[in-house]
């Protein structure tokens, strides 16, 4: 099997006296595009700055193309591209001044890429030539979008890189995303809470919990196998449901399990017993079930 290209083990971080994250291990493999879900405050943009090296660890160890990150080479820096949630651009510079700062940083930089993108993106001569405090928010994070695409990073990583952009926007950098820098085989880790998006692009899913990654696996088989299984409490009570993520019951004596892999022994079990409903889930539902 070939090497993680992010691999943290054992990640723990704390935020003031709160535990954040919590023991995490967690691998990224060459050419997986994976959409990190979880609730509001549950660690997404905490654990993606310490999966690069951005934000120091409490304990464990994260490593990226194999290196510590606390201590990454400026080679294995430039193969990454990462857009933050909160804009860390260079407000005072124009786009045009930005863009020729980071040229010259990057040993790979693609100038037609970039000129490619702010054409396509909106961004004319005169706001290139606009200084980047003035640019709406949703502008900053197009341009920081293409700051982070144009040395062509072997790993992308991006913290919720939609919520500022119109649905034209959106579009747009949906299917540059799908359409170039997956098809090229880029490495990428996204977090969203727009599950619509994330079916549109995401093979993979990871729900963050509690600290930790709570369930993770290809978006199809997920939803293919995950199941709400409802019926008297007292019939629940006496199967045994495999992949069990979450169970409720209600006063009523009605009780509801989801499970993410319900099996063939459930689906003939729930074809004999007609007070028994097996139906299928929408990554909504599932998103629900793992992270509530
Ligand atoms: N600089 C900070 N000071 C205090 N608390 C912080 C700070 N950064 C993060 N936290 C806390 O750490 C927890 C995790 O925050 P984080 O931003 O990583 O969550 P998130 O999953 O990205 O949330 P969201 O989906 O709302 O963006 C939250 O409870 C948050 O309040």
């Amino acid at each position: 099997m070939t090497a993680p290209i992010l691999h943290a083990s054992a990640l723990t971080k704390h935020v003031g006296d709160q535990p954040v994250l919590n023991a995490l291990d967690w691998q990224v493999r060459p050419g997986q595009v994976i959409g990190l879900l979880g609730r509001n405050g549950a660690g997404k943009s905490t654990l993606l700055e310490c999966l690069l090296g951005l934000r120091e660890s409490d304990g464990g160890n994260v490593t990226a193309f194999g290196e510590a990150v606390a201590d990454l080479s400026s080679a294995a820096r430039a193969r990454i591209g990462y857009v933050p949630q909160a804009s860390d651009l260079f407000e005072w510079m124009t786009a045009r001044q930005m863009l020729a700062y980071f040229a010259a940083l990057y040993p790979r930089w693609n100038g037609a890429r970039v000129t490619q993108l702010l054409a396509r993106w909106g961004f004319d001569a005169p706001m290139c030539d606009k200084a980047i405090s003035t640019l709406s928010g949703g502008e900053k994070q197009r341009l920081s979008i293409i700051r982070a695409l144009a040395h062509d990073p072997d790993l992308l990583v991006l913290d919720e890189p939609v919520s500022a952009l119109d649905p034209v926007g959106r579009r747009d950098f949906l299917r540059e995303l799908v359409d170039d820098v997956i098809e090229r085989g880029t490495t990428v880790v996204f977090s969203t809470h727009i599950l619509s998006d994330l079916e549109r692009v995401a093979p993979d899913v990871a729900f963050l919990k509690d600290g930790k990654i709570a369930l993770q696996g290809a978006l199809d088989e997920l939803l293919e196998n995950a199941r709400r299984v409802s019926g008297p409490s007292a019939l629940l009570a006496s199967i045994k449901v495999d992949g069990e993520l979450r169970r409720t019951s209600t006063q009523d004596g009605f009780t509801q399990v989801i499970t993410s892999t319900a099996g063939a022994g459930l689906q003939a079990r729930a074809a004999r017993e007609p007070a028994l409903r097996v139906e299928a889930l929408s990554l909504e539902d599932l998103f629900v079930a793992v992270t509530q």
